[in-house]
């Protein structure tokens, strides 16, 4: 069993930046690494969230389900989730504010990985999901250019992100990323753009990370350096 705030990451940011986007690992091994998370899907169908234990796809139709065990991600970063810090927001809250206020509260853990999670209402959402691709894949930098995006004024639901160091860009995304679902479960995506109305901010610091890299000759011979570029990384996952 993981331990709680053990960031477990299944490859690279930077091998979907170069369009990896095969299924590595399942959704059932996924689980028994967290219960908590963000990601994708194999052929980059659709956007990942978790909390809970409870696993969803978010599809470029707008559609969201529960995910089988069967299905695979090409790239996904879960842990079991044990909040250390819980706040609420004191006013109507932008996504800058709500980073402003989330560092407040971590202010020595910029060099950290942080899980976030807020539970709330919220308005103004705009989020996107990337559509199922086929081979052979274009890069996400690509494949984002024409990305199918959702605006939703005003829902109840959940956000489950991810803040990366700086550093770490192209391992993950650096900053924040984050993803959102509504309460019915049936509507969100990754966000581009959120404001709180009201909302509760839960926080935990990753001790540990744990990175599984792919063993294959796609992953073995993609250019992932040069797909660690924070310019287009910045721009496909923003
Ligand atoms: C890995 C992600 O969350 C991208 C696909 O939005």
């Amino acid at each position: 069993m993981t331990d709680n705030n053990t960031l477990y990451q299944y490859s690279v940011l930077s091998a979907l930046m170069a369009g990896l986007y095969d299924g590595g690992i399942s959704i059932e091994e996924i689980k028994s690494k967290g219960d908590f998370g963000v990601g994708t899907f194999e052929e980059l169908d659709g956007e990942m969230i978790a909390f809970d234990g409870e696993f969803y796809q978010m599809r470029s139709d707008g559609s969201a389900r529960r995910v089988s065990d069967s299905s695979t991600s090409p790239f996904a970063a879960v842990t079991f989730f044990k909040e250390e810090k819980s706040f609420n927001t004191l006013c109507r809250s932008n996504k800058l504010q709500l980073q402003e206020l989330i560092l407040e509260h971590t202010p020595d853990q910029n060099n950290n990985f942080i899980a976030i999670r807020m539970d709330g209402e919220f308005e103004d959402i705009i989020v996107r999901t990337v559509p199922k691709q086929s081979k052979p894949y274009k890069g996400l930098a690509e494949v984002t250019n024409n990305q199918p995006t959702f605006r939703f004024d005003r829902l109840v639901g959940t956000v489950v992100g991810i803040r990366s160091p700086e550093f770490s860009q192209g391992i993950s995304v650096a900053g924040h990323h984050w993803h959102f679902i509504s309460e019915d479960r049936k509507r969100g995506g990754h966000i581009i753009d959120i404001s709180a109305i009201q909302a509760v901010i839960r926080v935990a610091t990753m001790k540990d990370i744990h990175i599984r890299l792919p063993i294959d000759k796609h992953f073995n011979k993609a250019d992932l350096l040069k797909h660690s570029a924070s310019e287009a990384i910045k721009k496909a996952e923003g």
